[in-house]
């Protein structure tokens, strides 16, 4: 019998992210999109990346074939079953709302057809599921502004607000409004800072948004006041190793920064930002820098709890996905 993947939560994964070359040729053909590619394998070819932008592109413009509510659910739902093969028990899920609603997907398609998929996440596949809504960067503050009015009759699905997209250039200061109108309606914040961009960014999303959790957050590290700030007041990076790799932030997974940030008594976790790009799914990613970093079992344990520990669940959730995680055997 094959192991037992290590109980976790992933934190930091855009569902737009996960989008296999298959399901994009299947949705392309019933949506009659027509791909600049002629097979899957070409596809696939394509995914290397020179750095965050180059990615980008390619990400943004396969999502042409995301047009139904029916596209939106089987795209979670293709996410789910390989999420569930590795390991997840809770899933907080990042989606694009502006990259749909600027080819024209109005928003309700896409949180509705997220969501119901969503809905069926806890008795199908055995993971509790948050949403996290995600304004781009280099999109302008009214324009952030604008999608979280659309959003607003479909709050109720939504836990949280993020922010992605090409960062250098793109400070958190420009959504202080937007970020302010969501902590008034009771939502949690997140942040990608320190992927690409400057330690100052990590700063400012944590004074100027007041985020809970910095996504990447790698930069941080030349700051020291900074990397004292966050792990005294425990704030959860969370980490994507084989997407720091793809694009170039790291130059080998060997030299990944993640043993020296737990060294520094940061609250790490580890997750798969956007696995269909990056070479593999979340334990994929524990498998990778296990090996890569030598890292020993109990760490690998502490990674797992930081996931629940950095999750938005409640004390009773939280509590038990711990036990689950502290009576895991490792077996190899
Ligand atoms: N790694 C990443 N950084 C910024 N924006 C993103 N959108 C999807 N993946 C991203
Ligand atoms: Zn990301």
């Amino acid at each position: 019998m094959p192991a037992k993947p290590l109980p976790k939560a992933e934190l930091h994964l855009h569902i737009e992210g996960t989008l296999e070359p298959e399901l994009a040729f299947a949705l392309a053909e019933r949506n009659g999109v027509t791909l600049p590619y002629a097979t899957t394998e070409e596809l696939r070819r394509a995914y290397s990346f020179k750095d965050l932008q180059s990615f980008l592109d390619l990400y943004y413009a396969l999502m042409a074939v995301l047009r139904t509510e029916d596209d939106f659910a089987e795209l979670v739902d293709a996410y789910l079953a390989r999420a569930a093969a590795q390991g997840v028990r809770h899933a907080e899920i990042f989606f694009d709302p502006q990259a749909h609603t600027a080819r024209g997907v109005p928003i309700g398609t896409v949180i509705e057809g997220l969501a119901r998929a969503l809905d069926g996440s806890e008795t199908r596949y055995g993971i509790s599921t948050r949403l996290i809504m995600c304004f781009l960067r280099d999109e302008s503050g009214q324009s952030a502004l604008e999608t979280f009015e659309a959003a607003r009759p479909h709050l109720h699905r939504i836990c949280g607000v993020g922010l992605d997209s090409a960062e250098v250039g793109n400070p958190p200061s420009k959504f202080r409004e937007v970020f302010q109108r969501a902590a008034d309606a009771g939502l949690h914040r997140v942040a990608h800072a320190g992927e690409e961009g400057p330690a100052e960014y990590i700063t400012e999303a944590l004074d100027v948004l007041g985020v809970e959790r910095i996504d990447h957050g790698l930069r941080c590290l030349e700051d020291p006041a900074l990397v004292e700030r966050l792990a005294r007041d425990r704030v959860p990076l969370t980490v994507c190793p084989l997407s720091n790799v793809r694009l170039r932030c790291v130059d080998r997974l060997a030299d990944h920064p993640l043993p020296a940030m737990l060294a520094a008594g940061l609250l790490v976790t580890v997750n798969s930002d956007d696995p269909s790009y990056f070479g593999g799914y979340v334990d994929d990613n524990f498998t990778a820098i296990r090996e890569a970093l030598r890292l020993d079992d109990e760490t690998l344990r502490m990674l797992a709890a930081n996931s629940f520990r950095a999750a938005f669940l409640d004390d009773r959730a939280r509590h038990d996905y711990l036990a689950e995680v502290a009576s895991h055997t490792f077996a190899r």
